[in-house]
């Protein structure tokens, strides 16, 4: 979708941004980078990286093997060399455009669904609730640390089995070169360099054959006894490949941490007015609900 979307709006001359909103972001990414050059200053954050980049000195480190659950994308050696090449200002800005994007509004929208399953699915809110707050009997006053989210397995089968039913649509690629797939025996299908193609996730993980009961919420789908059932490549909320997600453990220990912090401290109950089933607006880039989700969180007593 990111790699895409600017040659689908360029065909359709499509403007996504009003021109102050660019320029506010636009300046405040430069004049960021700017003043450091300046004054030599250096964080160990993002925009460094990019000023790295820019100059192409950023060189890609592969140390991390660590997982942050099961829906975490292993890294992909294909395509991982380091090019130098020079990046445009308007190239920075928007990587941190998508920074911000996924950031704020993905993680919003996806904590948004996953609270209305676990609002809609009593049951497993109290199993989840039980796992919590026994780790946090365990942690004896201390905050909350990756480690300890790391060892919560209930948490990451509701949150694997979330990431499945409310996934994004699709990941879509752009041919580089001409390709022929050969199919279901003796079929074949050509792709040409320049196509763009559309890899539908989403009927993946709503399609029975791969997953029984897909509208259902089913946490024990990812238990340790089945999650070897999943078919390889029929499960990819974060992407595939090399051009996956770069933050998914990133993305997977923010929505725990939120769940945690909101199930521990919370009943998650309807009120007369949220809308059960759910439904669907028209979306953009992932799910999106026609009203507003409304829950109500009622403190939990005896903690
Ligand atoms: C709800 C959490 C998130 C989900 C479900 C999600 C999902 C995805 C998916 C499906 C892709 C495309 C992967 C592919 O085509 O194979 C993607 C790409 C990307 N995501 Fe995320 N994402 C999430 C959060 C984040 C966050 C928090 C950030 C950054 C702070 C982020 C940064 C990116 C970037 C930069 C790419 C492009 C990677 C590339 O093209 O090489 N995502 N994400």
């Amino acid at each position: 979708m990111l790699m895409m979307m600017p040659k689908v709006m360029e065909l359709l001359n499509i403007k996504l941004f009003d021109k102050t909103s660019k320029f506010f972001l636009k300046s405040i990414v430069l004049n960021s980078m700017k003043m450091r050059e300046e004054k030599k200053i250096i964080r160990p954050d993002m925009v460094h990286l990019l000023m790295e980049a820019k100059k192409g000195t950023l060189t890609h480190t592969d140390n991390d093997k660590d997982t942050a659950g099961f829906a975490t994308v292993e890294e992909s050696s294909i395509g991982m060399t380091t090019t130098k090449r020079s990046w445009t200002d308007t190239e920075l800005v928007a990587q941190c455009f998508v920074f911000f994007v996924a950031g704020y509004e993905g993680i919003a929208n996806a904590a948004n669904f996953f609270l209305y399953e676990l609002m809609v699915n009593p049951d497993i809110q109290e199993k989840l609730y039980e796992e919590i707050t026994e780790s946090h009997q365990n942690l004896e006053g201390k905050s909350l640390n990756y480690e300890t989210l790391q060892k919560l397995k209930y948490l990451d089968m509701v949150v694997s089995e979330f990431f499945r039913k409310w996934s994004g649509p699709a990941l879509d690629r752009i041919c580089t070169r001409d390709f022929t797939l050969k199919y279901d025996g003796d079929k074949e299908y050509t792709f040409k360099k320049g196509d763009m193609i559309w890899i539908p996730t989403v009927t993946y993980h709503h399609n029975p054959k791969f997953f029984p009961d897909p509208e259902k919420l089913i946490p024990e789908r990812f238990s340790d006894e089945n999650k070897h059932l999943i078919q390889p490549f029929t499960y990819a909320p974060f992407g595939l490949g090399p051009r996956n997600c770069i933050a998914s453990r990133f993305a997977l220990m923010e929505i725990k941490s939120i769940l945690y912090h909101v199930v521990l401290n919370f009943h998650l109950e309807p009120t007369e007015k949220t809308q059960i089933p759910l439904k669907m607006g028209k979306g953009f880039i992932g799910p999106i609900s026609d009203k507003p989700i409304l829950i109500q969180l009622r403190p939990r007593e005896n903690k």
